[in-house]
């Protein structure tokens, strides 16, 4: 289950953030009947009762047709990389080789990470899973040509054909029609499910189900997380309790929302946030800035500035209750003069920099919103994504902006087309 405080950033509004109640309601409504902006895109909303168990039985399948590859390589963008990757990086075990080793392409255009890549894959029994809901976004479409011409190179065309799976619309778009060419294994993001929205489709599970992760487990924390917002109460409600929090401190001036984390396993989870709020709410000059902090680390870099420079930041901390036993040894000499912290726990003594930071920031005007989660594992990892998902529907929704458009990412495009002599 998850926690959320927030008294250390209701003290800075002028009014309670139960008198949103009303409002919620209606957006709760809006959202439920289907009234709201955006409303065809609201096929996420019930993922987490109505998963593709086709689908997921033909990933768990292939996965055991598959189980000695060295590398699966999964090459997509955006929504379609950012839930996996941030998935695998909330469950991993550091240091863990897994196999298979999940390598991900096509979210840039580095030919040196290319070229290395593809180096890499001479020597490894790989298979490919190519994701693109659109399917004509130039990154992946760059990225898997390249793989596609490498794998059928190194086994040949048929073999090649069975070892990829394109995970793409189920009657659009190019990577559709030259996966339905091809005969690739292919899965379905439906038309009705965002990019940014789809880590509960075949876009993370399968990922998820090649490196090994508790799909099941995961699917029960967002399953949860659903059964939790199904009530509009604030006081019940924890993701609409965020979200109406979130949207009066940028209503009361606040610009700049940190999402932080005390382990680094949470530093992908952010990337994903920022394009779940950033892409969903950064529209018609409006919308928090999304930015993340993985403390301590970057408390000795950007800590300053967030202590004591433009007073437009909040922080929402995510805190993890339950980490790995180590104790700080005693050292006779104490030359580092660490021994007052001897015999306690790291994760202690991170807790106490915790409680310390916000007590620091909340006493420079930073307000914080705290959420705390059991631990980092399959369940919770799934009960964040959707809890994040409906709370970001509720507070944009708030802010009176469509959350499942994206036009303005059309201008680099635009450039971007014409410089390259597109027609
Ligand atoms: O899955 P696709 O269609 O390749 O899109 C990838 C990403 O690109 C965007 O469409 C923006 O260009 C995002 O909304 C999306 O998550």
């Amino acid at each position: 289950m998850i926690k959320v405080q927030i008294k250390d950033a209701e003290r800075f509004l002028d009014q309670k953030v139960s008198t949103l109640q009303g409002r919620v309601e209606d957006v709760h409504d809006m959202i439920r009947n289907k009234s709201g902006l955006g409303n065809d895109f609201l096929g996420w909303l019930d993922l987490p009762v109505s998963i593709n168990q086709e689908e997921l039985a033909r990933i768990k399948k292939l996965k055991e047709q598959y189980k000695d590859l060295d590398c699966l390589v999964v090459i997509g963008i955006g929504g379609s990389y950012l839930g996996a990757k941030a998935g695998l990086e909330f469950l991993k075990t550091p240091f863990k080789k897994s196999k298979p080793e999940i390598i991900f392409a096509g979210h840039h255009l580095s030919a040196n990470y290319l070229k290395h890549l593809l180096k890499y894959l001479n020597k490894k029994n790989y298979a490919i899973n190519v994701i693109s809901k659109s399917g004509t976004t130039t990154e992946p479409a760059v990225a898997f040509r390249l793989l596609k011409q490498h794998i059928e190179e190194k086994y040949g065309i048929d073999e090649a054909r069975r070892r990829i799976f394109a995970t793409t619309d189920k009657a659009r778009g190019s990577l559709y029609q030259l996966a339905k060419n091809e005969g690739y294994e292919r899965f379905v993001i439906e038309d009705t499910v965002g990019g940014r929205f789809s880590v509960l489709t075949s876009v993370g599970l399968l990922p998820f189900v090649f490196a090994g992760i508790d799909v099941d487990g995961l699917l029960n924390g967002a399953k949860d997380a659903y059964m939790d917002a199904q009530t509009p109460d604030l006081k019940k409600n924890q993701a609409y309790l965020y979200a109406a929090t979130r949207y009066l401190l940028s209503q009361s001036g606040k610009d700049v929302e940190y999402l932080v984390n005390y382990e680094p396993r949470l530093t992908f989870f952010a990337e994903w946030w920022k394009q779940l709020f950033g892409e969903s709410e950064g529209k018609n000059h409006l919308g928090l800035l999304v930015a993340s902090a993985s403390f301590t680390t970057d408390l000795h870099s950007l800590g300053q500035q967030i202590q004591d420079g433009k007073r437009i930041i909040f922080e929402t901390v995510l805190n993890v209750k339950k980490t790995d036993k180590l104790t700080i040894p005693w050292d006779q000499n104490n030359l580092d003069q660490l021994n007052y912290i001897a015999d306690k726990e790291i994760s202690y003594v991170n807790e106490q920099a915790m409680l310390g930071t916000k007590e620091a920031h909340v006493d420079g005007l930073v307000p914080n919103i705290v959420i705390t989660i059991g631990k980092l594992d399959s369940y919770h990892f799934g009960y964040l994504v959707y809890f994040f998902e409906i709370a970001c529907a509720m507070s944009a929704y708030l802010l009176g902006v469509n959350p499942f458009d994206q036009p303005g990412v059309e201008a680099y495009k635009k450039n971007m087309f014409r410089l390259l002599g597109k027609k």
